[in-house]
């Protein structure tokens, strides 16, 4: 009788995506809790520290089977001070100590210049142990070289984000080519930046046709892409511009869509409902 062997832990963000997309998962849940919006049944007789926490760790538990990728939004839990990163911190920590299979991404859209980034390394990296962080190119690959050489890590750069007003910078065309801003940036990071093969880029959703353009210009680089759910997104369009070559590649994130699908005490069933029902809409794109 042949054993099943033991999923054989992925020491980089890369070859944890590369696992997950192994099993079809391509779901990336957005852990952006607002206090006020919260269940009372998660409020009541909890302090916000352990609101945030039960809240998150009860959709971690609901949906871990079919995430591709948990990403908490850093502003989220900094709107809460102390407690709001206390939570954060914690909300980390049970991922990877129950589930360290699945990255989590911390959405904080950092980048400064260098020795400042070594704060944002030391508290993202170090202290806080999530896989992969989300950072804007505007300082250019010199400045952010200190989160590049995290080669286990993943440097998620923006390239064409979701809100309505991204055109207004990022779509300028630019240099010799006189191409888009966001092209620009997308090629630069998949040929220049990621020498560790440890960068990934943000595409919004709401831009299936630019997403399809990034695509063309950075082969098999993982791509977040955010826009699913509350900002409209099309899934068929998405996956079907975003996709890599073997049909893998896309890391679809939605927040409000999967952790408010419900704002009564089955808040994590109905996560779990969102989530598998966004997981088998990809699916049947994918092909
Ligand atoms: O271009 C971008 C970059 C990041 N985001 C973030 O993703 C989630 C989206 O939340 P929804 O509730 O699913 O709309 C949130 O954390 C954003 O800050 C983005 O939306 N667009």
């Amino acid at each position: 009788m042949i054993k099943a062997q033991p999923l054989q832990l992925a020491t980089s963000f890369r070859a944890q995506l590369e696992q997950r997309w192994q099993r079809g998962n391509f779901v990336c849940v957005g852990l952006d809790p607002e206090y006020e919006r919260l269940p009372v049944s998660v409020k009541e007789g909890r302090t916000p520290e352990e609101a945030l926490y039960f809240f998150a760790r009860e959709i971690i538990d609901a949906t871990h089977d079919l995430a591709c990728a948990y990403k908490p939004n850093s502003a989220f839990y900094e709107a809460l001070g102390v407690a709001g990163m206390r939570a954060l911190e914690r909300i980390v920590a049970y991922c990877k100590e129950h589930y360290p299979e699945i990255p989590v991404i911390l959405d904080a859209k950092r980048a400064d210049i260098g020795n400042t980034n070594h704060g944002y390394i030391t508290a993202a990296f170090d202290l806080m142990h999530v896989d992969a962080i989300t950072v804007h190119p505007y300082l250019g690959k010199e400045a952010l070289t200190p989160f590049l050489n995290r080669k286990d890590k993943g440097v998620i750069v923006l390239a064409k984000t979701s809100n309505p007003g991204s055109g207004e910078l990022q779509n300028l065309l630019v240099g010799e080519a006189q191409e888009p801003l966001y092209l620009l940036v997308a090629r630069n990071v998949a040929q220049h930046w990621n020498e560790h093969g440890n960068c990934a880029l943000v595409v919004g959703a709401t831009y299936p046709e630019e997403l399809r353009r990034v695509r063309e210009v950075v082969g098999d680089v993982p791509l977040l892409i955010p826009g699913i759910g509350a900002q409209g997104g099309d899934v068929a369009a998405t996956v079907q511009a975003g996709k890599d070559s073997r049909g893998w590649g896309m890391i679809i994130n939605s927040s409000r869509g999967i952790i408010y699908a419900s704002s009564g005490a089955d808040f994590a069933q109905a996560a779990r409902k969102a989530t598998e029902a966004l997981h088998l809409e990809i699916n049947s794109h994918r092909a």
